[in-house]
């Protein structure tokens, strides 16, 4: 099948997710284009889509929010799998449990232009340089962690199932 695995990104860490996961549906012999979602001009050319943006404050940047919200009609009918890129791996104790309550909130914005088949919340990669001084002071006070948390073998896994989800799809049809 054609999709289009589609990301927004400030500081980059999104964009590896989103090459893995266009790696592993290539794979399993789907045809897949990535792309930022700001360069994207053939949506309607997909038969599937994988989104994903970068989680700052509760919410997907807004070029990613913007991007559902613009493409929306040509979803209709078709599987869309979405992803979110935040710091859960990065914290622990009560704020891990925070974490557990981002999810809700980001998909709650997006559900206003999409469905999706699925939603994942990964985590990312968080560098002192990218909180500003006293946003890393405050961070490492609450017990946040830098580095890179993004959970290759979870990614994988998570665009297998897609894969297999599309493979079903493309027989179904048949
Ligand atoms: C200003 C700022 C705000 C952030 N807010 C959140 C947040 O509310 N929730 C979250 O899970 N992660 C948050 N993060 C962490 C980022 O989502 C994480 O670093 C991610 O890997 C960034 O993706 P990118 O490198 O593609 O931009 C924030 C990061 C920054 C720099």
């Amino acid at each position: 099948m054609k999709v289009l695995v589609a990301y927004a990104t400030a500081a980059g860490s999104t964009v590896g997710v989103a090459q893995r996961i266009a790696e592993v549906l290539r794979a399993h012999g789907h045809v897949v284009a990535t792309s930022s979602v700001d360069q994207v001009t053939d949506a309607e050319n997909y038969d599937a889509y994988v989104v994903g943006s970068a989680v700052h404050d509760q919410a997907w940047l807004p070029s990613g929010a913007a991007f559902l919200s613009r493409e929306r009609r040509k979803f209709v009918d078709k599987p869309v799998w979405l992803f979110s890129v935040g710091l859960p791996g990065s914290l622990h104790g009560p704020l891990r449990k925070w974490a557990g309550l981002e999810e809700p909130a980001i998909l709650a914005h997006l559900r206003e232009d999409v469905t999706p088949v699925e939603h994942r919340l990964f985590s990312g990669v968080v560098r002192a340089e990218m909180l500003g001084k006293f946003g890393a002071l405050v961070f490492r006070a609450v017990g946040g962690r830098f580095g890179d948390f993004r959970d290759w073998q979870a990614i994988e896994q998570w665009a297998t199932t897609i894969a297999g989800a599309l493979a079903d799809i493309e027989t179904t049809a048949r």
